[in-house]
This record gives structure tokens, sequence and C-alpha cells, in this order.
């Protein structure tokens, strides 16, 4: 049956997430097309504070990367914005002229921030705080710059400043009401919530209405209502956001906040799906990711004709991501005339902690300072449980006689424990029985508990504990490779030695992976692992690759590719740049680039030109896309160059044609320089060689990129054979002794360089290790020709599919 045509507007976390639920329910319905205003694959929004914080790394945020996708065989337009919906043609068209079919769409467009329309708002040090752009405007300017503002005592606002902070500078929150977070806090618990912000250094400026951002091009300062002003040279404004429904109104749809939607997720015209932010049910558009993932739920089931009861609502529960302050709020938390509160409160211990009953209905609850018993409370909140008279102020005393164990022991199995994801304990408990689950990232994994703020993981980790006992110890759990095992790097490894594994899934099976089909974490790493331990008997599984391993080229983000031809040691001739010439004239290459690796890569080409541009270049690939060796740049050393002591050139050429090809933990460059001018920047390369009076220096661990460091001195050796002998004994070292993925500056952080020097001294080890090198490269072939010269490869890769 032909696939039905699936587009999705918008690559953020709801949207993505519903398509993740429509995968699940009915992975072959639809062919699938995202389109995204922002260059990057999903990531997690929520983790943008943490990341300011300090406490995460961009790296760490994508929740699905480029692999996803691929794997999941959707088209993906990133960086390219859907400028208009025709429901009548049943097309979107997009800012890049791209004019893309449906049959069904889903809009899930996400919010704007709101910006105060206020004179000055738009001189450059002012920002929003919503993506990627924005957290590293703000991490770029703590580096010149020293007094923020933060407009909006919000929980944004406050996570924000909280971040500010962290980054050194000082920090003036300005807000609008009489106390923090008046949204989801009372008054009592907001003024609690200042005092403590106070403590960690934050500065409050309440009840202030901003009326004019001055300085000249770069803010110097705000000025307010009353007369007064505030010095800054940045501003983050965090006073709200706004649905973000432009298309959806341009694209004849009902709008009012939000692009209206029923209980199905359907908008006002048949066929188009809302969404996340933008969706505004019963007149509600939200701005949290548990109602919006219960939303895609019930979208998922509905849009594959499945049965479902209706989204019916939700109701909230939040927490501020400021460490050491404990913030909950869930549901109606005011009293007024029909709801009556019950409080308790601990100055002493800054602990305050209040229930709203509607009769004898729990409708909402505030928690500050301990709020380990916000889940039990939101789980009964959600449900409006009736509480008897007695029983309600039980609710307000700790359950058992701390938290953790005795806590997740009184839970009920249907209690939620992570907000976001909507996961009960009885879920998790059933990962743990049934699927075998015993560490927090395999619940992840298994059942989305802690994928979005991560708030539950301590919960999550108590539950395991108090279910496997001393089997969970989270002190002295091991870094499994990914969240499908247990087991680390080296028992993985073991394991396909011991008991002579050879495919990756035979591995999963016999080692017990907790998912069937792995992750794109672990599929790579096992393929590598096997290939290293078996080089002539494995045989290489493309399915287990990443992207651009697979395609032999770099994926760019308008789905386009790269590709890099090699020049051995950045040497080339008039022949092959004129193929190269002739090439870009034919296939319509748009950009030529030279690299700081010394060679030419050919921007823009298209997926299905990929094997005719390799066959007309008749050139060896340059694995510009691999874990492997990448180039070894050279200085013109003895040859051309007066103080060259060297053949710098010669021995660079040699060590790519020895070890080109080769299958390495992560990428490898190399360089050779002819003298200690290190003209080709030997220092800062996984391994680099300087040309002395007399022979050579070989610097180990160097890296120029995120984490620079500078190389160590590994030896000093006499010839060039022994400069042979000893790169291929260090770099076999590492191919058997790195985690995939980790790149020798790490690795030799990470063993010691005293400790790969004791393993390189010893002659036997040193003539084993090339020995295997050389069993590795024994199997060495030209991708490139071999794609071309196998049609079954060739077509499938890149003939047969209809993707970009
Ligand atoms: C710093 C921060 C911290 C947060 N912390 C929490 C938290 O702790 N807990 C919580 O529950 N929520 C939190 N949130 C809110 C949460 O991140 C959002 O509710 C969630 O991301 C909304 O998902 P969405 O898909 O609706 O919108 P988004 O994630 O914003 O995705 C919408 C995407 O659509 C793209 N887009 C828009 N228009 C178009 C178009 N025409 N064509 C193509 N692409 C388009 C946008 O560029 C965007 O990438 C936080 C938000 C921020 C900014
Ligand atoms: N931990 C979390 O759950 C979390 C964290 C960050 C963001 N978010 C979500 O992101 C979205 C945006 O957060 P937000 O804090 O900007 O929105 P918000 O609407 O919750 O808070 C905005 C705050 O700004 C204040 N404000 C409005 N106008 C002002 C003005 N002129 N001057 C000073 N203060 C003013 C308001 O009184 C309000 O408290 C929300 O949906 C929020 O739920 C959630
Ligand atoms: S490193 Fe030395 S030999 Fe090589 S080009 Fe520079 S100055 Fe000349
Ligand atoms: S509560 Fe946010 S990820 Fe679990």
């Amino acid at each position: 049956m032909e696939k039905k045509k699936l587009v999705l507007v918008g690559n953020g976390m709801a949207g993505v997430r519903a398509v993740e639920e429509i995968l699940r329910v009915a992975p072959e319905k639809f062919e699938i097309t995202i389109f995204g205003s922002e260059p990057h694959p999903n990531y997690n929004r929520i983790l943008l504070s943490k990341v300011l914080q300090g406490d995460t790394e961009v790296k760490d945020i994508t929740l699905n990367d480029w692999d996803w996708y691929e794997a999941n065989n959707i088209r993906l337009y990133t960086d390219e914005t859907v400028v208009k919906a025709d429901p009548g043609r049943k097309v979107v068209v997009s800012d890049k002229g791209r004019i893309e079919p449906y049959d069904e769409l889903i809009l899930a467009t996400g919010s704007v921030p709101f910006i105060l329309p206020i004179p000055g708002a738009d001189k450059e040090g002012v920002t929003a705080f919503r993506d990627l752009e924005d957290t590293d405007k703000m991490l770029q300017a703590s580096k010149k710059y020293k007094k923020a503002a933060v407009i909006g005592g919000g929980l944004l606002g406050l996570e924000a400043a909280r971040g500010l902070l962290n980054l050194g500078m000082e920090v003036s929150v300005i807000h609008i009401s009489p106390y923090l977070m008046e949204r989801q806090l009372d008054e009592t618990a907001g003024k609690l919530l200042q005092k403590e912000l106070e403590k960690q250094g934050m500065n409050f400026l309440l009840e202030k209405q901003t009326q004019a951002i001055i300085g000249n091009e770069r803010v110097e300062g705000l000025t307010f209502s009353d007369g007064t002003v505030l010095e800054a040279d940045l501003v983050v404004m965090a006073v709200g956001i706004r649905p973000n429904i432009k298309l959806a109104q341009e694209s004849g749809l009902q709008v009012n906040r939000g692009i209206v939607v029923n209980d199905f997720l359907e908008t006002s015209i048949p066929h188009i799906y809302s969404v996340g932010e933008c969706a505004e049910h019963n007149g509600i558009p939200y701005g949290l990711v548990a109602p919006l993932y219960e939303q895609g739920k019930v979208l998922a089931k509905h849009i594959c004709g499945v049965e479902t009861a209706p989204y019916k609502g939700s109701v909230l529960s939040t927490q501020l991501k400021v460490s050491g302050v404990e913030v909950f709020s869930a549901g109606d938390f005011l009293e007024d005339k029909e709801k009556k509160a019950l409080k308790v409160f601990d100055d002493h211990e800054g602990v305050y902690k209040k229930i709203v009953f509607r009769g004898n209905l729990i409708v909402g609850a505030v928690l500050f300072g301990d709020s380990h018993e916000g889940n039990r409370l939101f789980s009964l909140i959600k449900k409006q449980a009736d509480i008897s008279e007695t029983a309600k102020v039980s609710l307000l005393q700790p359950v058992g006689q701390d938290t953790g164990d005795s806590l997740v022991a009184e839970m009920s199995s249907e209690e939620i424990v992570c907000g976001c994801n909507g996961v009960s304990k009885g879920t998790i408990i059933e990962a743990i029985q049934a699927e075998g689950c015993t560490t927090v990232d395999q619940i992840k994994a298994c059942t989305s508990a802690s994928r979005s703020c991560g708030g539950c993981k301590p919960l999550v980790a108590d539950l395991l504990q108090h279910s496997l006992g001393a089997e969970f110890d989270q002190t002295i759990q091991k870094e499994a490779i990914c969240s499908c095992t247990s087991l680390s790097r080296d028992e993985v490894v073991e394991g396909i030695r011991s008991k002579g594994l050879t495919h990756v899934k035979e591995v999963m099976n016999v080692l017990g992976w907790v998912s069937e089909e792995g992750c794109s974490k672990c599929r790579p790493a096992i393929n590598y692992y096997l290939g290293m331990v078996h080089p002539t008997r494995y045989e290489d599984e493309r399915e287990s690759r990443y992207v651009n391993e697979r395609m032999h080229a770099n994926i760019q983000k308008d789905g386009t590719y790269s590709v890099v031809p090699r020049m051995y040691g950045g040497v080339t001739n008039s022949k092959d740049l004129r193929k190269i010439a002739d090439v870009v004239d034919k296939y319509e290459i748009p950009l030529v680039k030279v690299t700081g690796g010394q060679r030419i890569d050919l921007f823009g080409v298209k997926k299905e030109d990929l094997p005719k541009v390799w066959s007309d270049l008749d050139m060896p690939s340059g694995y510009a896309y691999g874990k492997s060796l990448r180039t070894v740049k050279t200085c013109v050393g003895e040859q051309f160059c007066r103080f060259g002591t060297q053949d710098s050139m010669g021995v660079g050429v040699a060590l790519e044609k020895k070890f080109e090809g080769l299958q390495t933990p992560h990428k490898v460059k190399m360089a050779v320089s002819a003298c200690p001018r290190s003209c080709a920047e030997s220092g800062f390369k996984d391994i680099g060689f300087i040309g002395i009076d007399g022979g050579w220096e070989i610097y180990v661990g160097g890296n120029g990129g995120t984490h620079v460091r500078g190389g160590d001195l590994l030896y000093k050796v006499k010839t060039d054979e022994e400069l042979m002998e000893i790169t291929g004994a260090y770099l076999q070292y590492y191919r058997e002794t790195a985690s995939y993925l980790e790149r020798t500056s790490a690795w030799v952080d990470r063993v010691g360089l005293a400790h790969i020097q004791s393993v390189l001294d010893d002659k036997e080890k040193r003539k084993e290790l090339n020995a295997r090198m050389d069993e590795a490269l024994s199997v060495y072939k030209d991708p490139w020709k071999e794609i071309i010269n196998n049609n079954k490869t060739k077509n499938e890769l890149f003939e047969s599919l209809v993707r970009s």
C-alpha cells in the first residue's frame, strides 16, 4: 500500500514527540517530512537552562540526532521555515521556495518569546531565552560584560538569572508583581523563594515597570516608570511567551490566542492538526511539556486511525530548575471562597507546604523547601482525590521516616514518578522486572522517564535501589556504553573476544541488551569493536554506522553532501586539479573550499550524484566523514624551505598511504613539520611530527578543536622507519583500548602518557601491536570504488530512496 505523506512543521519537542508516537503506533503508515526553522536536529529546550548554568553541555541535549531521522526514513529540512500552507492544493511552501505535498499536516510551531514593546528593545545586548542561539549569546556576553538584567521573575527569568550568576555576572531580576513566580506560587512561597535566591547572590527589583532600554548601539541600562535607572550591559527578556500562530493565521486556520484545536487535535481545516505550545485547546495554550506530550499521544493514535480517548486538557505541575532551591506547584494553588487551604510553615527550616481543597477534593498544592512529596500530591490532584478530614492532615506529614527508599516503597503503582512524561511507578517497576533495566539511563530508554527536565532522576534511582537492592549501587554504577545495556566498553569488548561474537545483533542477543534493536549510540560502537577484534573475519555492517559513514560523504544541513577526495600529504598536481574542476562544472557543485587539512572540499553535491562524482574524480576517498585517519598535513620541508631539516612531505605522504582507511575509535589527524617552527601545526594534532637535527620528535594527544590541548612529547626517533614503527604501535594501542568516540586527547589524559610509553618501550609488545595493525590494514578497500563497482549497494543507497 502506498504510504500517505505526513508533513510536520516545527522540529521541536512537541512535534517530534508526536512523530515518535506515530512511529510507535504505525511505523509504516507515513512517508514523513519535517521542516524546522532552527539549524539543529530536535533538542531538549528544557535543558538550555542547565546548559547556561554549566551543568550540561550543548552536545548532551540532542533528543533525536541526525541518524534518528535517517534511520526512520524521515526527510528533514532544517534551517527552513514553512511560510504558507495551502489546504486547497494540500501543499506547504517554504521560505526556500520548496513546495511539499501532504495528505496530513501537523503544525507544531511552538511559541515566540514576548518582547516588551519599549524603546531600545532592539539594541545589541538584548535577548530572549528560547533557543540555542539565545543561550550562546548569553554565554558570549558573559565573557565580555559584567552586569546583567533579567526582566521577568517567572520560571524562565529565574533559571536564566541563576545561569548568569554561574557565569560570573552580577544579576538583577526586574519583576512587575509584588512577589516572584506569581503564576505558580502564593505570596508566602514567592517571598521565601526571593530570600533564598538573594542568599545565592541575586538582586531583585519588584513592582517595577521597565520603560526603556538605554545606550548607544549596545544596551547600557534600563529606565523604570518610577524614574529610577539600572546599569546593565546584557538584558534578558523573560516576560512570557505567545503561541506562534503566524503560519496558521496566514493559511486561513481558525486562531485565537493559539491555533484552535478540538479534543483530537484537529484544527478548523480537515487534515491539518496542531500540537504543542502553538495549539489552543479549550481556550488554553500550554507552556510545559507534560500536556504537550499527552496531546501528542492522542494525536498519534487518531491520525493513525487507532481508537483513542479524547484529550481533555491537563492539570499542570511545575518545578524550578535552580539547584539548592526546592519549589513545587501544582493545580489550583490559590485559596478563595470555595477553596480552603491546609498549611504548615517551618520558618526555622525554611519549609512551607500548602494543600488546597475544594470540599474534600484535593485540587492544588505549593511546596517550598522540601518538594519530595510533590509527585504523590500531583497524582492525587490529577485524580482530584477525595480526602477525608483526618487523612488531610496526614498529607502534610512526610511519608515514611525519610525520603528515598521509604518514600518510593509507600507510593502506589499508579503514582506518577516522571511528571514531564507521565510515567508511573508501575511502568518503571515493569521495566525493571520485565525488561531487565538496571540503570537510570535504561529506564529512560525504555519508558522515557527522566528524558525531559531530568528532575525525576533521583526518584527513578530510588526506585531502582528499592527494587534491585544490592544489585543497584549508584556509587559503583559503571559507565555503560549506552542505555541499552549495563555493560561497560571493556566488558563488551571482552564479551566479543571470549565468546567469539561476530555480528552486531549477536552481541546484543548474547550480552543481554534490553532493547532488541540497540540505539544510535551502541550500534556504531559495537560495529567498531567487532572490526577491531576480528579485522579479517568481520564484515562491516553498514546499517550500524552513522549516516555520513554509511553514505561515505558528509550530509549538510540542506540534505546535500560534501565530497573530499584524498590528497596525500596535501600535495596535489595539475591532473587531479583538472579532474576536480571538471566535476565541479559538470555537476554544478555550488561551493569549492580548501580545508584546514590541506585538501579540497566540494559542497552541495546531490545524493544521487555521489557515485558519479566519485567515478569521474577517480581519486581515493578522503574519509572526511569517517572515524578513521583524516588528513596528514605537511609543511614543504627540506625540499623547498631553507629551514627544513627533514622530508616532511615525503614522510606525510608515506604515513597517509600506510594508514588510510584505518578504522579508529574517533577521527585521527596527523601533521608533519620539518623543523620546530611547526608550520603544519604538529603540536595540535592526534599525532604530530616535528623534524629536528638528526631525527624526529613525535607528539601525541594534541587537539585544536573545542577542547584545545597541546600534544605531549612521546618519543624522539632517529629514522623514518622508527617513526613508522612507533606510530603503528601507538595507533594500534589506541584502537585497542580507547572507547568508541574517544579522541586521542581524552584517551591520553585518561590512560596517562607514562603508561603509553611503558607499553611502547617494550619491543616485543611494539612488534605485536604492529603485527595486529598490519592485519587491520590488510582489509582496506577504497569505499568509493567499492560502491561504484557494486550496482546493488549503489542502487540501495543512492537511487531507490525518495529521500533528499
Ligand atoms: C530555557 C527553557 C526552559 C524550560 N524548562 C521547562 C521545564 O523545566 N519543564 C517544562 O515542562 N517545560 C519547560 N520549558 C518549556 C518547553 O521547552 C516547551 O514547552 C516545549 O519546548 C514546547 O515544545 P513545542 O514543540 O511546542 O515548541 P518548540 O520546542 O519551541 O518547537 C517549535 C519549533 O518549531 C519551529 N518553527 C516555528 N515555526 C516554524 C515554521 N513556520 N517552519 C518551520 N519551523 C518552524 C521553531 O523554530 C521551533 O524549533 C522550558 C523552555 C525554555 C525556553
Ligand atoms: N522549570 C520550568 O518548568 C520552566 C522553566 C523555564 C521556562 N518554562 C516555561 O517557559 C515559558 C516562558 O517562561 P516565562 O517565565 O517567560 O513565562 P511566565 O509567563 O511563566 O512568566 C513571566 C513572568 O514575567 C513577569 N512579567 C511580565 N511582564 C513583565 C514586565 N514588564 N516586567 C517584569 N516582569 C514582567 C510576569 O509577572 C511573570 O511572572 C513558560 O511557559 C514556562 O512555563 C518552564
Ligand atoms: S616547519 Fe620549518 S621546514 Fe616546515 S615550512 Fe615551516 S619553517 Fe619550513
Ligand atoms: S519529571 Fe521532568 S523528566 Fe521526569
